[in-house]
Formats: C-alpha cells, structure tokens, sequence
C-alpha cells in the first residue's frame, strides 16, 4: 500500500506515519507513506497558495494550479492508478467498514485542506471520496489523513503480529472492547474480576464476551443495531441487563 498525502504540513504527517504499528510497516516496506507540499508547485514569488473566497466574506481559500500541480506529480511518481479521497467535513462518516475496503487498493491519494477549504473545482476534476472523521470543526485534514494512514495501514498483510491481529480480530467484531486489567491482581483501587484469575478459560471468553454486548448496549447501542446476535450473545446480553436491572 503507497499513501501519496497533499498537505501544507507535510512534517506532520510523516510524523503521525512514523510511529507505532504504522512506522514500523513503514520501515518493513509493507506500506509507504509520500508527502507533496502544494507550496512546492506554487509559481509565483510568494509562493502563494490561497486565495479570498470569491463573492466576498471572512477567510480564504486553497487555489486550484498549486494543488493541481501537486496531485499531478502524485500522480506521475508511480505506476499504480490512485484513488484519491478529500478529507472533509462535507465527506461521509469513515466506518471500519469503509477501511477495510480501503485497504485493499493499492494506493491511496489524501488531499488535506486547510484554510476554508479547497476550490470545488478541483474537488470535482481530481477527487473520487470525500470522507470526514468527525462532526466538529478541525483547523485542517491532516488528521482525517492520519486516522486513515493509521487504520488502513494497520490492515496490511504483515503489519500486526499473531497477538495484535488477534486483538484486531476482537475490535472489529462490532461490538466495544471489555474491561482490561493487568497486575497488580489487589489494589487500593479495586481487585481484578475473579473470573480473570480462574484460568478457566471458557468461563472468561464467556464474561468477556458478556462484558462487551452488555458495554455496547449500555454505551453504544446503535453498534449492536448493526450486528446479529448469535445464540450465546443474546443469552450473555440478557444475563447483562437483567443484572443490570436490579
Ligand atoms: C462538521 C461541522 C462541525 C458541521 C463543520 C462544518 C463546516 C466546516 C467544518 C470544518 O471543520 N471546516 C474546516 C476544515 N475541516 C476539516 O477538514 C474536517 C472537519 C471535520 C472532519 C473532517 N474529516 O476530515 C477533514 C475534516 C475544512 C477545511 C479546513 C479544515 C466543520
């Protein structure tokens, strides 16, 4: 998987790649991540990148040739076809499903705006996507850039051990993580579930499968709407709630 990011902060991001799960993909070439700085294509002596919003109004705008110019030289650097999404408040909600689809392309183009954003213009000539993390107001995409750098590069064949895609397994069934719990087994703060310490290990496949349809009803229950609940997990999420109901 190659990442081609257009960003005034290029730092930024190769910084956000550069850690973790991610970074070290990066230093296994499992995935690599490119910056291309709109700055860098801008022609003129200022090296100008925005300009004020047409039809007047507070704020300015990312010209179209810099970013045109950038996305071109994406474009040119490799052979695969690229499939560029815009980072935008105005994108559809990313979704674990939509990542995972994601990770199968080859490469990925991310154009981050900045600014009140970017020329509609070039957004319909040169964008496939537009995706948004979030409903609040961001100073930039550059995060957008990095959550999809994070949670798609992590999918790479290769990326995350046993253990880690194990637990990868575990967070993307849908439902909200159970209560963790690592030494010391007494503290001040409370002592870990008996359960835990059973080494009965079906009885803690069952509590903790019990404790994450019982937290995603109770946090998120428009999760569990999406996700069909085998037998077991109906029974555990009905033992869940009629405790919780006393
Ligand atoms: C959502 C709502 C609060 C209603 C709203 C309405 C109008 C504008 C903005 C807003 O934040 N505009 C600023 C910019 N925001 C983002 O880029 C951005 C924001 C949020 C999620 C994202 N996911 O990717 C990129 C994202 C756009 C240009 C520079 C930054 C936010």
């Amino acid at each position: 998987m190659r990442f081609d990011v257009v960003t005034l902060f290029p730092d930024f991001v190769r910084q956000c790649a550069a850690v973790g799960v991610v970074g070290r993909a990066q230093q296994r070439e499992l995935l690599q991540v490119e910056t291309w700085n709109p700055r860098d294509y801008a022609t003129d002596n200022y090296r100008t990148v925005d300009g004020r919003t047409c039809g007047g109004g507070p704020g300015m705008v990312m010209l179209i040739d810099p970013l045109r110019a950038a996305l071109k030289a994406m474009r040119e650097a490799a052979a695969e076809p690229v499939h560029v999404i815009y980072l935008s408040p105005q994108g559809a909600r990313l979704t674990q499903g939509r990542v995972e689809a994601l990770a199968k392309l080859p490469r990925i183009g991310l154009l981050c705006g900045r600014y009140e954003g970017v020329d509609e213009r070039l957004l319909a000539h040169e964008v496939d996507e537009e995706l948004s993390i979030g409903d609040y107001v961001l100073s930039g995409g550059e995060l957008g850039a990095a959550v999809i750098i994070d949670a798609v590069g992590r999918l790479q064949e290769g990326a995350l051990n046993d253990a880690q895609s194990a637990q990868q397994d575990s967070f993307s069934d849908g439902l909200l993580d159970c209560p963790h719990y690592a030494k010391p087994v007494r503290h001040a703060l409370g002592d870990v579930p008996e359960v835990l310490l059973s080494g009965d290990h079906a009885a803690i496949r069952r509590w903790r499968l019990k404790q994450a349809l019982g937290r995603t009803w109770l946090r998120r229950p428009d999760l569990l709407v999406q996700r069909a609940l085998d037998k077991e997990s109906r029974a555990l999420l009905e033992e869940f709630r009629r405790e919780y109901a006393q």
